[in-house]
């Protein structure tokens, strides 16, 4: 089987500030990702012209900033994160060479090879999160599993979190004796088949 270097962290864009460069269907496309993920997201972008669903999608969120204009590098002044994600190819190269040296962490939306991180299908139970990537191969396929779990994970799965949690600030002990009451108490999460009968 193929490998897979990607390592998954989950940002928090609420302290990060976020650009994307491009309004057209792929840069509305990641800013309802950013924005579903995270309303409090830290939000720039920049683009010569928006898709005009772009004002409805931003419009109850604090903390984007729309600019009409064509990118410059001072765009990336302050900035954590990169979304390059115009139609103009050696633009979108340009974006990451300044990114590089800015070492601001750039994703190009049309260059796979070019991108520090990739953006993953999310599945959301409230607290819950699951992110999917296919290593590029296919977002497709992300996409659909993303549906499934989406469907077939209970919605239930956020309450059992919440108690836990509730559980794990009450106990008493040092660390493994906790470890060890947590694993126990979760243990039914993993029973096979033939333990449960
Ligand atoms: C998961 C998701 C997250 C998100 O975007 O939020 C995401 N793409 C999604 C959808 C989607 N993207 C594309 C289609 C059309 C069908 C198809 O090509 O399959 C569809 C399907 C659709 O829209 O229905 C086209 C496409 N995508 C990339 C290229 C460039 C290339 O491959 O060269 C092209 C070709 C452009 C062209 O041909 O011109 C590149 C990337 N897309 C990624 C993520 C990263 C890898 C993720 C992974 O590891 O799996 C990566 C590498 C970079 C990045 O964008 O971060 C989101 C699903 C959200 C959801 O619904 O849950
Ligand atoms: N990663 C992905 O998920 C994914 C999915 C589909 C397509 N793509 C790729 O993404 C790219 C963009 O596709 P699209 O459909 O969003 O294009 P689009 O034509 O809909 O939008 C292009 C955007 O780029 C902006 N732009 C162009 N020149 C600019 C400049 N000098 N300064 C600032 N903004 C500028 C335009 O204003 C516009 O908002 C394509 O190359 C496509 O192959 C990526």
């Amino acid at each position: 089987m193929a490998d897979n270097n990607l390592f998954p962290v989950f940002f928090k864009v609420d302290r990060l500030n976020v650009l994307v460069v491009g309004g057209g269907n792929v840069g509305v496309e990641k800013v309802g990702a950013l924005l579903s993920n995270c309303p409090t997201a830290r939000l720039t972008i920049v683009a010569t012209w928006f898709r005009p669903e772009l004002d409805a999608l931003v419009k109850d969120y604090p903390h984007v900033t729309v600019i009409q204009k064509p990118f410059s590098c001072g765009d990336l002044f302050g900035k954590d994160l990169v979304i390059a994600a115009t139609n103009d190819h050696a633009l979108n190269v340009e974006i990451w060479e300044k990114a590089r040296s800015c070492k601001v962490l750039i994703n190009v939306a049309d260059t796979p090879e070019l991108c520090d991180f990739y953006l993953g299908a999310v599945v959301q139970k409230g607290n819950l999160k699951i992110a999917i990537s296919t290593n590029g191969k296919s977002p497709t396929v992300a996409k659909r599993l993303r549906q499934v779990l989406q469907e077939c994970l209970p919605d239930s799965l956020d309450q059992v979190l919440e108690k836990l949690h509730l559980i794990r600030n009450r106990l008493a002990g040092d660390f493994t004796a906790k470890v060890d009451k947590l694993n126990a108490l979760t243990d039914v999460l993993v029973e096979s088949e033939t333990e449960k009968h």
